[in-house]
């Protein structure tokens, strides 16, 4: 039997500035991640159909605080993630979100998968490797989005998607890690996100989730500058 979760019946719920301001761990729930600029919200927007839902921008740093979207019922979530990589952002701020960033990743125990999501165009830079690599080692399912597949032409994308594909075969990582071409222009690869959306969600639900956890291993301190 396949129970839906309806992606367009998705709610803005609250956004967080810390992890204290996060909503009650109830549930399950599947956060963005990624450079900013990578298309997040764009993402987001695309899957709930709701071109208003989350906040986009040409500007690179628009999301600030870990805004929270309920998929039909409050306990199962999408969460809009703040971006990496923008250097003009001051240092005390970028700090002070990588610090709540940081203690969001590491303590959540509704957090059932990243999606993280690079511009088809420059994947795996340093702070993506980062992510996989941590992820890999607390155990952290994630699924790849190469985001704004409409930018290049579809050989072009497939041999992204098969260089990506490759590294992860090569860094062991394809039990955990997923990839697949993305586009929220065009609706390229929706049905295969909603997919593995709730292979992640639907399990949790029955009330699994919210034991015991192991504590997750630390971030880095201090994320790659890029830009
Ligand atoms: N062509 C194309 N443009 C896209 C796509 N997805 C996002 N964009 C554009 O990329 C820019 C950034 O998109 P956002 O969704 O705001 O990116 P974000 O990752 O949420 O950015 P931050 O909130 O700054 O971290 C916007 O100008 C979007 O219109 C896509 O699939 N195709
Ligand atoms: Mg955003």
């Amino acid at each position: 039997m396949s129970v839906a979760i309806n992606f367009r019946r998705a709610e803005y719920l609250i956004s967080a500035q810390t992890f204290a301001q996060c909503p009650s761990e109830e549930g399950a729930e599947v956060a963005f991640a990624g450079r900013s600029n990578a298309g997040k919200s764009s993402a987001i927007n695309r899957l709930t159909d709701n071109g208003k839902l989350a906040r986009t921008s040409k500007t690179p740093g628009r999301t600030q605080l870990l805004n929270f979207f309920s998929l039909g019922t409050a306990t199962l979530r999408l969460v809009d993630l703040p971006g990496y990589g923008y250097a003009k952002v001051p240092l005390a701020k970028k700090n002070e979100w990588q610090r709540h960033l940081s203690e969001y990743l590491q303590k959540r125990k509704s957090l059932m998968g990243l999606v993280l999501l690079m511009d088809i165009r420059h994947p795996l830079r340093d702070f993506d490797m980062m992510m996989l690599s941590w992820a890999a080692e607390m155990g952290m399912p994630v699924h790849i989005l190469l985001t704004k597949s409409d930018k290049l032409k579809r050989g072009a994308a497939k041999t992204s998607l098969l260089e990506v594909r490759k590294y992860l075969t090569t860094e062991n990582l394809t039990d955990l890690v997923s990839v697949q071409l993305f586009s929220a222009s065009n609706g390229d690869g929706v049905s295969e996100l909603e997919g593995v959306m709730r292979d992640w969600l639907l399990p949790a639900q029955d009330g699994s989730s919210g034991g015991e956890v192991e504590p997750y291993p630390d971030l880095p301190p201090n994320l790659p500058e890029e830009d």
